[in-house]
């Protein structure tokens, strides 16, 4: 049985001046992709089998990221249902020279386990197994990813 603590992903990416939009600060668009792609390589950890992303659930943008920063992604399943897996993310940005971070973004998607011929799979179930994993399921379950 997988653990929480077995599907927390994080990933870091350079913010670069193509990944902008006209305020200079990173296109929401290109973290949703980024959020997209760790939160399915979380999913895939939990399920044991493709996953494919079947909904993109509250999405907010806290702060901004600027160019230059370092943005940092991080999923984890907080929930999963026959075929389902709930993933929640936060990113932060992260400055490269200190490492000092701060939240900007909050939120979760769902994706579906399929087969080879896209047909929904069971996945299975999830445990919490430790304090820290009840914790970041609580989190989630409250709806602060
Ligand atoms: C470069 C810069 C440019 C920027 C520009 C912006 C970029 C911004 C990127 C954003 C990122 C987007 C995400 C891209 C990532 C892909 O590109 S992935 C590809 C896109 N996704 C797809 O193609 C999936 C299409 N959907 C499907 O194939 C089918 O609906 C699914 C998901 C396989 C489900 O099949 P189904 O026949 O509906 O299955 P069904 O038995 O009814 O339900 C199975 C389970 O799915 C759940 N489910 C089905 N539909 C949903 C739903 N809509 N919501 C929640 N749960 C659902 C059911 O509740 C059920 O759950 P369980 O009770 O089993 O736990």
């Amino acid at each position: 049985m997988p653990t929480v603590l077995d599907t927390r992903i994080q990933n870091r990416f350079r913010v670069q001046p193509n990944h902008a939009n006209n305020n200079a600060t990173l296109h929401g668009g290109t973290l949703m992709k980024w959020l997209d792609e760790v939160g399915a390589m979380s999913a895939m950890r939990f399920a044991g089998e493709t996953c494919v992303t079947a909904r993109v659930n509250e999405l907010d943008f806290e702060r901004p990221i600027r160019i230059g920063d370092t943005a940092l992604v991080e999923a984890y399943v907080y929930d999963s249902g026959r075929t389902s897996v709930h993933v929640a993310l936060r990113a932060w940005r992260e400055e490269p020279r200190s490492g000092e971070t701060e939240r900007t973004t909050a939120s979760s998607f769902t994706f579906v386990a399929i087969d080879e011929d896209n047909t929904p799979v069971p996945v299975p179930e999830l445990s919490a197994e430790t304090e820290e994993g009840e914790q970041l399921r609580e989190r989630a379950l409250a709806a602060d990813y």
